[in-house]
């Protein structure tokens, strides 16, 4: 398996920057939840995710009582055992009632399959890859929970239509920002690890084409901008020959306007090709675009109360000043001692000062946002996964399908809002959905900084009915005591 990585940090390309900046401004607007209830305190229930902790964490010193020492302390990783026991319950969105031997992929495939670790696939794999791979070819909106393993379904599909004997680009997918490109790219290598004929071409920002060159590459992974630039003016591929086009986090790539033109542009020109959609969220509207874009697709959605993740512990601290929320991180530092953590902030200017101030105060922290050069965001990203910083701190350019396994907590300094002001839930679930992937447990928390603020977490909270718990600011101020 070739991809190419070559040269795409280049030359610079305005109109994709712009594009992809606009990620982070996203804004689809949220919905009115039911009415308020009071958030509900963590309780002993053997069922509440705290209390197994407790039990669970036998190395603790009895004197380290606190919730918050307790949980950032805790290893959140789930064994293969572990991951087996959830993949048999059937309430589980990771619960598959086959093995990928039941499934209709190619050995080559199912070996790419088994290298990267894989036993069994989940619930998404196992019902979307017999539509995917059925013929004739057959269209899908598909939704499944963040970190359950929609890549790897999308990724299989695509792979399985290559045929490499043709040397032309047959497979298209559009991602949102070119870090998730980059990264549907790397699995597809993964997979596609023992078909070695199969090449990938990125159409990313700062990747260039030489005017009248033919490319010859099966499969274009990109960012809407490049692709467009690619297909309607560069001319290095034909649309009509695209047999599958993929558009992940496709509500996103529906509901932002620059976005939503190119994609919808890009798939008025194919022709005889399967059309398939996976996100983890879908507004109402944009699912009803969705299905009049593609009438004829199967439809995979999920109840409102599936869509957010039991594994995903859900806090949040109150703070009195900008002041207290510092604090409140500058501790929350202190106690990252396994795993990592993504801080998420509205604004790039709010989480260049976050990083700004914490590195000022001797922490070691990570900044990335849209304004960043591509080998900066990239380097960013990659001394991230390789733990050299153990805290992202960053903006919604990377609240969607961003893969690192060691993330065990995410913080919304900022709760992310729309252009009016309203809850983003949407967004607030991607966000979470960064930690808590694929059985692993996670824990989010929530800056709350004044009634405006508590209002939309209470929306938040209504719109997905799950309890989001309180966090006492005393406890991490005793913490720091316990830590000093
Ligand atoms: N069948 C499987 N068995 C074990 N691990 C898996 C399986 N499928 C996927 N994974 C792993 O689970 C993690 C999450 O998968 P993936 O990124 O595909 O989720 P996703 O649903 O696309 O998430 P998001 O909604 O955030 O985009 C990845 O690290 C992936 O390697």
């Amino acid at each position: 398996m070739a991809s190419n990585y070559s040269n795409w940090v280049d030359a610079a390309d305005e109109q994709e920057k712009a594009l992809a900046n606009q990620v982070e401004n996203i804004a689809i607007a949220g919905k009115n939840g039911s009415e308020e209830s009071p958030a509900e305190a963590p309780t002993n229930d053997p069922d509440d995710p705290v209390a197994e902790i407790k039990t669970e964490d036998k190395d603790l010193p009895a004197s380290e009582k606190s919730l918050l020492q307790k949980l950032l302390r805790t290893k959140l990783v789930q064994s293969s055992k572990q991951l087996e026991i959830i993949q048999k319950d059937p309430t589980s969105p990771l619960f598959s009632a086959t093995s990928f031997e039941d499934l209709p992929l190619r050995p080559e495939l199912k070996k790419g399959v088994y290298a990267m670790g894989f036993n069994a696939p989940s619930r998404i794999q196992e019902s979307a890859l017999p539509i995917l791979l059925s013929e004739p070819p057959q269209n899908l909106i598909a939704q499944s929970q963040s970190g359950t393993g929609k890549t790897a379904a999308f990724v299989l599909a695509m792979l399985s239509r290559v045929n490499p004997a043709l040397n032309y680009p047959q497979v298209l997918c559009l991602s949102p920002t070119y870090e998730l490109a980059i990264q549907t790219g790397k699995v597809v290598e993964q997979m596609g690890k023992f078909c070695p004929e199969i090449k990938v071409r990125f159409a990313i920002r700062q990747e260039s084409v030489p005017q009248g060159t033919k490319l010859t590459e099966h499969i274009i992974i990109g960012t809407p901008g490049k692709v467009t630039d690619w297909a309607f003016r560069t001319r290095c591929f034909d649309l009509g020959k695209i047999a599958v086009f993929c558009l992940d986090e496709a509500d996103v790539m529906i509901a932002t306007q620059g976005y939503h033109d190119q994609s919808i542009k890009i798939h008025r020109s194919l022709k005889n090709c399967q059309t398939m959609l996976f996100s983890a969220t879908y507004d109402i509207d944009v699912m009803r675009f969705a299905e009049k874009l593609i009438p004829d697709a199967t439809v995979m959605r999920l109840k409102r109360e599936e869509e957010s993740l039991d594994n995903i512990k859900q806090y949040y601290i109150e703070c009195n000043s900008p002041e207290d929320k510092y604090q409140a991180i500058a501790t929350i530092y202190g106690f990252i001692t396994v795993g990592g953590a993504m801080i998420f902030c509205q604004t790039r200017r709010t989480a260049t000062w976050l990083a700004t101030k914490l590195v000022k105060d001797g922490h070691s922290v990570a900044l990335l946002h849209g304004e960043l050069d591509v080998s900066q965001r990239i380097d960013v990203l990659n001394r991230f996964r390789g733990s050299h910083e153990k805290i992202l701190i960053t903006t919604n350019v990377m609240a969607r399908g961003i893969d690192v396994e060691q993330v065990t907590l995410v913080v919304n300094y900022d709760l992310p809002t729309d252009m009016n002001h309203q809850a983003d839930c949407e967004t607030y679930l991607h966000r979470i959905g960064r930690t808590g992937r694929f059985g692993k447990m996670g824990i989010a928390i929530n800056l709350v900084d004044g009634p405006k603020t508590m209002v939309v977490l209470s929306r938040i909270r209504d719109h997905f009915g799950k309890p989001i718990h309180k966090l006492n600011i005393d406890d991490v101020t005793e913490l720091e005591q316990l830590e000093s």
